[in-house]
């Protein structure tokens, strides 16, 4: 498989070269050249197999030769075999329609984990025999950063450099990052918000010699490989509910849209997807985009699910990419208009290749935390706040197939919130042990270019 960037002019690579560049150089996001796809008895063949075969099988056409069969399979046992439940993603009914899907029981406690497992897998076995050395940099507003930390913390050859901004994630997340000493981890509290820290990131791999001088790579999902991993639940949760002879919906907690892009891409695959429900927070610049075609930003407002306050979002260059007919250089522009005003209009091209298959709804904290307590009251489920903002659209879909709520964090990351809203405390499951009684280290820089690369250059180089 090839991959080819969203702007159309950088090189042409491989999945090996894709996934340990992160960003492509023209400032565009590597996609695969073609979508492959499963026959409805490939995907009835998946009914059985356990998650790590399932992410074997769908993984294997976007890795291509980088790997053997032999390879992805072990990785993939490897990854999903840190999972604390035997069925890694576990599907739970809710109601007649309504399941959940709860994609937290992996070591960090939030979907981040499916993906970062594997990824911190790929750069081991892509980087063994080389004499290259990796810098991960990455925006984190939580999740993000703790599963990276934990997937690459002690390896030889990468440095990771994580930045999120500083008092804007709960106390467990910041300790999930801060608390851990490993010499290739450092951790960078910035005074700005996720989209400051997501923007510096962007710029860092934009100045072509930086980038050349650290061996840039990223673990955010504008790498290509973080969104692969993400297709493998989709797959998983349907033929479970009984696809490909069932239709099924999603709805996704929505923030920089590498979630809820993975599930396009199985639906692209083959797999019959009714609906993707893009919720997002009040901050709902998605939401304005995908309903009007008004991709605009506005003041990011702080919420109770912190990890959706971002207006620029990522993943969504992807879904214009392929809405646009693949036409590299007019998306270029369009980018390049949005880089300047912060506001753009979608194509009548754009919407209308997107609106078969995307709705989109505006959740506000009364709904969300009516959600979170009929999760409570009716079906005995404490669900975190971004799980019950998903779930609160999910509930107003009026759709007449099963609809998955994508419950991407464990409650307990989110301990104020989910008391506010349902009246219980989640406690910390024991994995996570002593997080509270251990030392943190981690640096507080102002949200600006030359403060962070300083840093970096001060402390990456070996
Ligand atoms: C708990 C949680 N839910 C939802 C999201 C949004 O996912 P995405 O950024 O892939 O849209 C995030 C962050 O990415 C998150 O940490
Ligand atoms: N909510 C995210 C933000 C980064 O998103 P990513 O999926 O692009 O890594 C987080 O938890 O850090």
């Amino acid at each position: 498989m090839r991959y080819l960037s969203t702007r159309g002019s950088a090189p042409i690579l491989d999945f090996r070269g894709a996934t340990l560049a992160g960003l492509a150089s023209d400032g565009g996001l590597y996609v695969p050249e073609t979508w492959p796809t499963l026959t409805f008895e490939e995907i009835e063949g998946l009914a059985g197999l356990s998650y790590a075969q399932t992410a074997a099988r769908i993984m294997a056409p976007f890795v291509g030769d980088s790997l053997s069969a032999e390879e992805l399979q072990a990785l993939c046992d490897t990854a999903y075999g840190r999972f604390s439940h035997a069925a890694v993603t576990p599907l739970v009914q809710l109601d007649h329609d309504q399941w959940l899907l709860e994609l937290f029981h992996g070591p960090t406690l939030a979907f981040k984990d499916v993906a970062l497992q594997m990824l911190g897998l790929l750069f081991e076995r892509f980087l063994r025999g080389t004499d290259t050395r990796l810098t991960i940099v990455g925006a984190t507003s939580g999740d993000t950063g703790s599963a990276a930390i934990d997937a690459v913390a002690g390896r030889a050859n990468i440095d990771i450099f994580m930045l999120h901004p500083a008092g804007r994630v709960t106390e467990i997340q910041r300790r999930q990052m801060t608390t851990v000493l490993a010499p290739n981890v450092h951790n960078i509290a910035i005074e700005g918000n996720f989209d400051d820290a997501q923007a510096l990131v962007k710029a860092m791999f934009n100045d072509r010699a930086f980038a050349d001088r650290h061996t840039l790579s990223a673990v955010n999902s504008i790498n290509w490989a973080r969104l692969m991993a993400q297709i493998v639940y989709y797959f998983y949760a349907a033929v479970r509910l009984g696809a490909p002879g069932q239709r099924i919906a999603f709805s996704v907690p929505t923030g920089n849209f590498g979630d809820v892009f993975a599930g396009y891409v199985a639906a692209r695959m083959g797999l019959p997807i009714e609906r993707l429900i893009v919720a997002t927070n009040v901050n709902d610049i998605l939401h304005r985009a995908l309903s009007s075609g008004d991709y605009s930003k506005g003041q990011v407002q702080a919420t109770a699910t912190p990890s959706m306050d971002i207006q620029v979002s990522s993943n969504f260059e992807r879904l214009l990419f392929d809405a646009n007919g693949r036409d590299g250089a007019a998306l270029a522009a369009q980018m390049k208009g949005f880089e300047g005003t912060g506001a753009m209009r979608l194509t009548n091209a754009q919407r209308q290749a997107i609106a078969p298959l995307f709705t989109s709804a505006r959740v506000d904290a009364d709904d969300m935390s009516r959600a979170m307590r009929w999760a409570a009251d009716e079906a005995g489920q404490i669900l975190d706040p971004h799980s019950g903002i998903a779930l609160s659209a999910a509930r107003k879909s009026g759709l007449d197939v099963p609809v998955v709520t994508l419950a991407t964090a464990h409650p307990a990351k989110f301990t104020d919130a989910v008391e506010r809203a349902t009246g219980s405390r989640p406690a910390l499951p024991r994995r996570v042990g002593d997080l509270f009684e251990r030392e943190e280290r981690y640096t507080t820089l102002p949200a600006t270019f030359e403060a962070v690369t300083a840093f970096i250059d001060g402390h990456g180089l070996r």
